[in-house]
């Protein structure tokens, strides 16, 4: 086993410490960490918990079996006893590597080790100059390693048994987890078996996996015809007749792709394009040295899984395509279910392979894999992690036209197997009718489906737009596979509402993995930077930290990112900073250094990480306090994705506490404000005759003072609430200035019916060109606004006029008007205030789980003054399993009163009286918040900017809201 291998399918590697001596005996390593494996499963089902929101709903399914007996966890329960010591002696000494202080640690974590089965890493040169501060002594000091690292795993595979074959492995997930089990004992000796035969020049032909391209700009655009149409895959099982399984699905499928047998090179080596993004053309890449024997081989385990999805046929296809010896927990369930054609959500900690659960079904399945994911790196990392096996592409908004005309060219031809989209490709018309066209989608994937839902820390409204109504009218597509690494009981159910996702296929392990050790400590005063910057190099220079070759520093702010990069490469540390300040090709630039450990540090924003894979990052420091659990779960969980033992610390304050309590409020926006958004968004037209409608985002942000992301999620709401009030149209530039060059525009006007219509509407001539607007246009000339701009594009192309496009727009069509208005007006407003308290609480619930554990929790269960895994986990736990619109009752740490507080506000406005101001408008103000008609650019000089930031924001409005009445005179007169 290579020492970044995972290939034992599980968390816990056995790999060796990087960097240190080999291990004395292989087979020893072996022997124990299966034994450590399995102590770790004895736990695991030993403190299994079910959620109880999920379970209330559940009793009325049948749940999987029970265990078949006691007896045979008992015996494992002995092995582990005994595989607890042995797995300590086996582990190879560290202490040999590492100086004086970290023998304190080594040799402590040592005997602390007992049970612990997650390798440690080697060491990492450091400053031994660096002294500790007293406060953080403890901490970097002592180990950090935990006796008990383990915890308990939540496993939950609703499922209903069957009594047919193969498929009721699948179900009965307890039975089968003891099966693994216990496979897994003869697997790891038939491994170590393989290899030695390997090694040993063994008669036996190997088939060798295809390799994996990895931190690589190379792609997967290899021709091997798996999609069932071509000169080998006729969906013929052995015996050459049509395979029973998909013989429904194959009628539909008459793609005209061409087999293609070797492959070859469609591009060159990935190059970025200018936003630093792997273009779609220079992805395609040849596989080199793949033999025809493994083409054949992965054919016949592709058509053995069609005919059969056995665990067998399954596992050898996927040591054939991925290389790997055995699933990890969760992914062969998941990947039978799907391939079963049952719609699944899938919850599994981040890094744990959610991937592969969508990779092989797309080999196995006729057509096509659609993969829905939010960002664009996102997807390119994602298509580049595609085995060399599966053809893919990606649509996104950057590419050029030439490249999204040939993978939609290939897409059409059956050549790609899975293809990546950006949810808002669901709002465009062409790409709905492209993807409708082709012959057969069997899975759509929605990738981190939390975005779906309001209650998510991660909402996006486009993901409102993936409903499997739509889908399956849109796409004819019946089977879904939802995923995410962190989603609430709440948010759960909200994903399986929208994607018709049965309770029963829901699988889902714990959502944190064991291998993160986690510790806190109170950072004092973070308004002066200096008082917390020492903390941090003191703890990057003591072990376990100054061992860890990769680490990810998380802050809130891009300033902070920049000061803190810096200052790390002051004290020698190689550093830079990553956030959305920086293009896209300097952020890609950057990822590559950190991923080919050119620099040892990345000081990152939230912008980082997603779709990261680099898997031996040892350390995760949050400089800052993350929103919610959820963001720190997986901002954590970039760490230690080799399975190896990693470190994770967050550092709290109040004052960041404070801040990002505040932000929670900078998208609110008030009833009045709501009814005049709506009352324009409506207009006089209830009833529209399909004309289209236009919002100009900058003006109308402005205007009302919400941001434009607000304004889009209201209208998603009228789009896809209960009631269809509109529905939108792609967004686009709304204003055209043109100018005419070859034939004279009333001659041109003749034939023309777009140019007779600009000339005829309310079009201003400016310096000699008309300005106008195209909506306006359209609806005159009864043509919809994407039409008419294809006719522009005609004429420009003719050479009779040049034109520009300004003010980008959320272009919409009504389609019905609300009957009553103030109601509706009412239930926006509602959902917008649920929506900022969840962010408040998700934020309370975060801070409150830190606070606990570096101040209130009582050590009893595992945790140190310094080390507080198992505090921390078990509110993770805690957290996931319950609904989280359950009160939490903590206390409010924000300031209640203020004596001057009702007579700042009067000075201000006092001083202000020109401006028209709403009591949000004020507290923003007080809160130092910037919003479109406020910005900080404008209102930062003044003397009250963000005075009042300690104080409850709500209490700010209500002073605000009585002071502008008396400033004004009269009720609302602030409006
Ligand atoms: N069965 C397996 N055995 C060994 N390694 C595996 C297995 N399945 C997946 N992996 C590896 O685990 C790593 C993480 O996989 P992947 O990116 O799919 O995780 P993920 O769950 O999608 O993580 P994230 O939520 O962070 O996106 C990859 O390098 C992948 O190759």
């Amino acid at each position: 086993m290579g020492s970044n291998s995972d290939s034992d399918g599980s968390h816990i590697s056995a790999t060796p410490p990087r960097d240190s001596k080999p291990p004395p005996n292989s087979m020893q390593i072996l022997l124990s960490s299966y034994k450590a494996r399995s102590k770790a499963r004895v736990r695991v089902s030993a403190s299994s918990r079910p959620n109880p929101f999920l379970q209330s709903q559940l009793n009325s399914i049948r749940l999987a079996p029970k265990p078949k007996s006691r007896t045979k966890l008992k015996v494992k329960t002995k092995t582990t006893i005994e595989s607890s010591e042995e797995n300590v002696e086996s582990k190879p000494s560290c202490s040999e590597n590492i100086n004086v202080e970290s023998n304190t640690w080594c040799s402590s974590s040592l005997s602390n080790l007992s049970g612990f089965s997650v390798p440690i890493r080697g060491p990492y040169d450091r400053n031994p100059e660096a002294a500790l501060p007293d406060s953080i002594e403890g901490i970097v000091s002592a180990n950090f390693c935990s006796k008990t690292t383990h915890f308990s795993k939540i496993r939950r595979t609703y499922s209903i048994p069957e009594a047919t074959g193969d498929e009721s492995e699948v179900r009965s997930a307890p039975i089968q987890q003891n099966e693994i089990r216990s496979d897994d004992k003869a697997e790891g000796l038939e491994r170590f078996g393989e290899s030695a035969t390997r090694n040993g020049g063994g008669s036996k032909l190997e088939p060798q996996p295809l390799k994996r391209p990895k931190c690589a700009n190379d792609g997967n655009f290899v021709r091997l015809n798996i999609n069932g149409y071509g000169n080998k895959f006729k969906f013929k099982n052995k015996r050459g007749c049509a395979s029973k399984r998909y013989g429904d699905r194959r009628s539909r499928w008459r793609g005209k792709g061409k087999f293609r047998k070797e492959g070859k090179a469609e591009g060159e080596d990935g190059l970025l394009d200018e936003d630093g993004l792997v273009s779609e053309t220079s992805l395609a890449k040849t596989v080199k040295g793949r033999s025809k024997c493994n083409e054949e081989l992965i054919e016949q385990a592709v058509l053995a899984c069609r005919e059969e999805p056995s665990d067998g046929n399954l596992k050898k296809l996927l040591k054939l395509t991925h290389g790997y010896d055995s699933f990890r927990e969760g992914q062969l369930e998941a990947i039978k279910q799907v391939i079963d054609g049952k719609s699944t959500m899938l919850v599994l900690p981040t890094g744990a392979g959610k991937s592969l659960c969508y990779q092989l079904p797309a080999l196995i399945l006729p057509g096509l894999t659609l993969v829905i994911s939010p960002l664009v790196a996102l997807m390119v990392d994602q298509l580049r992690q595609l085995p060399p096996v599966i053809p893919g592409g990606l649509l996104c908004s950057s590419q050029t036209s030439e490249e999204n005309s040939a993978t939609v060219q290939q897409l059409l031809e059956g050549v790609i197997k899975v293809l990546f989209v950006s949810p808002e490709r669901f709002l465009n018309a062409d790409f709905i009718s492209i993807i409708g066209a082709t012959p057969l989608i069997s899975l759509v994937v929605v990738d981190e489906a939390h975005c779906l839902s309001e209650w998510s820390h991660n909402f996006r409204p486009s993901y409102l737009r993936l409903r499997a109504s739509l889908l399956q009218t849109k796409l004819k597509v019946e089977c879904f596979l939802a995923m995410t690494a962190t989603a609430t009981s709440r948010t759960l159910h909200a994903i399986m509402c929208a994607l018709d996702i049965p309770l029963q296929n829901l699988i889902q392990t714990t959502q944190i993995r064991e291998n993160l050790q986690l510790s806190v400590t109170l950072s004092g005063n973070r308004q002066v930077h200096f008082l917390i910057i020492p903390y941090l190099l003191t703890l990057m220079n003591s072990p376990p930290f100054a061992e860890v070759q990769s680490i990810i520093i998380y802050c809130k702010f891009q300033s902070e990112a920049d000061t803190l990069a810096k200052y790390l490469c002051d004290k020698s540390i190689s550093a830079k900073s990553y956030h959305g300040g920086f293009s896209a090709k300097e952020r890609n630039c950057t990822q590559e250094l950190f991923c080919s450990n050119k620099i040892r540090v990345v000081v990152a924003t939230v912008a980082f990480g997603m779709g990261l894979d680099k898997t031996d990052v040892g350390a995760v420091i949050h400089y800052s306090l993350p929103e919610s659990l959820e963001e720190y779960v997986q901002e954590i969980g970039r760490a230690g994705r080799d399975g190896r033992l990693a470190y994770c610390h967050l550092f709290i304050d109040d004052g960041t506490y404070f801040k990002l309590r505040n932000f929670c409020y900078s998208d609110g926006v008030d009833e009045h404000v709501v009814n005049k958004f709506l009352s324009h968004v409506f207009g006089d037209g209830v009833n529209s005759d399909g004309k289209v409608h236009s919002i100009v985002k900058e003006s109308a942000s402005r205007k009302f003072d919400i941001k434009e992301e607000v304004m889009l999620t209201m209208l998603t709401y009228l789009e896809l609430g209960e009631v269809q009030y509109l529905r939108l149209l792609p967004q686009q530039s709304v204003t055209c200035t043109l100018n005419f060059h070859k034939t004279s525009p009333d001659l041109l006007a003749r034939t023309n019916v777009v140019v007779s219509q600009i000339l005829r509407c309310e079009s201003k001539t400016l310096q000699g060109a008309y300005v106008f607007d195209i909506p306006t246009v359209a609806n005159s000339v009864g043509i919809s606004a994407v039409d008419l701009s294809n006719q522009l594009r005609n004429l420009k192309f003719k050479g009779e006029i040049t034109y520009e496009l300004k003010d980008p727009a959320f272009c919409y069509l009504i389609v019905k008007g609300p009957e009553d208005f103030c109601s509706l007006v009412a239930d926006v407003t509602r959902w917008l205030l649920q929506v900022e308290n969840c962010k408040v609480r998700k934020l309370n619930i975060m801070f409150n789980a830190a606070t606990f554990a570096s101040k209130e929790c009582d050590r009893s269960n595992g945790c140190s003054d310094t080390l507080h895994t198992q505090c921390l986990q078990s509110r993770i736990l805690d957290y996931f399993g319950r609904d989280d619109g359950d009160n939490y009752d903590f206390p409010n740490k924000m300031g209640q009163s203020s004596p001057f507080l009702r007579a700042d506000i009067k000075v201000f406005l006092q001083s202000n009286s020109h401006v028209k101001f709403s009591p949000r408008a004020v507290a923003r103000i007080m809160h130092g918040l910037p919003s479109p008609a406020f910005p900080s650019s404008t209102w930062f000089n003044t003397h009250f900017w963000g005075r009042y930031s300690q104080i409850d924001f709500p209490l700010v409005m209500e002073a605000a809201t009585v002071e502008l009445m008396n400033f004004t005179g009269k009720h609302h007169g602030y409006q």
